[in-house]
């Protein structure tokens, strides 16, 4: 008799604007035999457009504005309850626009992932995409992360490379990297949920069989 599959871990997606990572993350875990289920978007814009988007797939969908609130503590605390109050067990970061206090990253050490629209440790920060071709590069791309209280700094989980072609300007970049985060950042929280990647003193242990070099979370 084979072994019941594991509970799937309760994901929260926050979010402060469109959504389309949020969008490919919800489609990606309709799969029967993904391990993770996406069960609260927050965002902290009422105006985020990804709210809608979220409530029509039928996810409980709420804003928290932030400016509603004295001081960041103040508005983390209301994160956290939302989030104890839905048994949240992973963060998703997917295009959420705030800082967090190092309290509220530190309680949730190795349990939240960002999103980042390049290949961390360069271009940390904003206008990615239009630094990297300022830079010259011939490769660029997106990262996924465990989010410490260092912005952009945690350790990586996966990242996907794309080329820079001639006459590209900062949008037909961007375009070309938001394929591949819709792609990379389903796959990447697949591993951790499903216990192929854990943070573990400050890195990412992967499992025996996700090290393999070739691994499908790395395109060009
Ligand atoms: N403590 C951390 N908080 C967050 C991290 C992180 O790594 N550590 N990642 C960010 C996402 N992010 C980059 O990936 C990022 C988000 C927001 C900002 C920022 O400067 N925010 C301003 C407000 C900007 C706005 O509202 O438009 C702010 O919070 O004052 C920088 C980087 C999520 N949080
Ligand atoms: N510093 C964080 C950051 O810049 N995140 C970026 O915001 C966009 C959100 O788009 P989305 O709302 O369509 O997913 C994405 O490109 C993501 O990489």
């Amino acid at each position: 008799m084979s072994a019941s599959p594991a509970p799937k871990k309760r994901v929260a997606i926050l979010i402060s604007g469109r959504g389309s990572n949020m969008v490919s993350l919800i489609e990606a875990a309709r799969a029967p035999d993904y391990p993770a289920e996406i069960v609260l978007v927050l965002a902290n814009r009422p105006d985020a457009a990804g709210l809608t988007r979220a409530q029509a797939a039928g996810i409980p969908a709420r804003a928290i504005d932030h400016k509603g609130f004295a001081d960041r503590a103040s508005f983390d605390a209301a994160l956290q309850a939302e989030l104890e109050g839905a048994g949240i067990e992973l963060i998703v970061l997917a295009g959420f626009m705030r800082i967090l206090t190092d309290a509220f990253v530190e309680a949730w050490a190795g349990r939240m992932i960002n999103i980042h629209p390049s290949l961390l440790p360069l271009f940390k920060g904003t206008h990615t995409h239009a630094r990297a071709l300022e830079a010259g590069m011939r490769l660029h791309g997106c990262t996924v992360h465990y989010v410490v209280p260092e912005l952009d700094a945690g350790p990586i989980v996966a990242q996907a490379a794309v080329p820079v072609l001639p006459g590209d300007d900062a949008e037909t970049l961007a375009a070309r990297v938001i394929v591949q985060e819709h792609r990379l950042y389903p796959a990447a929280l697949a591993l951790i949920a499903g216990g192929g990647a854990a943070l573990d003193g400050g890195r990412v242990r992967l499992a025996e069989a996700e090290r393999d070099p070739g691994a499908a979370l790395l395109s060009l």
